[in-house]
């Protein structure tokens, strides 16, 4: 089984998969660490020099790298993978996968945005509490759409890792 963690920066993606993966004695493997690994580059240097649609051409060769013939995996995705392509549609159709979208608000995502902008170029000029906000509203009002066709949908406001992966795992099994 792959299970795949999908929502908005920030939501948890990465923090819970491998929390998870520990649990469930499963791999981890986080798709922006990934793409950092192979391009030799961090996330925000690929935004910088080679620009969003170079990133997002190699978001989705290296997603599909990742869902081919693997199996006992925690698969984290970046915040924008389901939204661009036709990647959620790759990530449905992913032989013996389920997708989880993390739900969080927006003030939840404006706390942990805003100590943490500077890794995630798509924010990292935004300046007070009030625009990060309303950029958020925004971007959700985009997205949601696309994560919400993942196959579990978990609200997490308010929820420590472990009390979101307790939740998580009774759905699951
Ligand atoms: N349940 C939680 N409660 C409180 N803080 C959390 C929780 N889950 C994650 N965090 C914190 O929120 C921040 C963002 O988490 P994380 O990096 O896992 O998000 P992400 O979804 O992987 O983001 P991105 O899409 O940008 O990679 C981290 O500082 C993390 O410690
Ligand atoms: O939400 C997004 O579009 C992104 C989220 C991060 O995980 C990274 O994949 C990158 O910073 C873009
Ligand atoms: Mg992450």
């Amino acid at each position: 089984m792959i299970f795949i963690l999908v929502g908005y920066m920030a939501s948890g993606k990465s923090t819970l998969g491998r929390v998870l993966a520990e649990k469930l004695i499963y791999n981890f493997l986080d798709l922006d660490d990934y793409i950092e690994s192979q391009e030799q580059m961090s996330i925000s240097e690929i935004f910088k020099t080679k620009g969003e649609i170079y990133f997002r051409k190699a978001e989705t060769k290296y997603l599909k790298e990742l869902l081919e013939g693997k199996t006992n995996l925690i698969l984290s995705l970046g915040g924008g993978t389901p939204c661009y392509g036709n990647n959620m549609q790759l990530i449905l159709d992913a032989t013996n996968a389920k997708s989880l979208y993390l739900k969080a608000s927006i003030p939840t995502l404006v706390n942990r945005l805003k100590n943490e902008k500077g890794k995630r170029p798509l924010v990292a000029h935004i300046k007070t509490d009030e625009e990060l906000s309303e950029f958020i509203g925004k971007h959700l009002f985009e997205r949601s759409p696309f994560y919400s066709q993942a196959n579990i949908v978990l609200p997490t406001d308010n929820k420590t890792t472990s009390e979101i992966i307790d939740e998580l795992l009774s759905k699951l099994f």
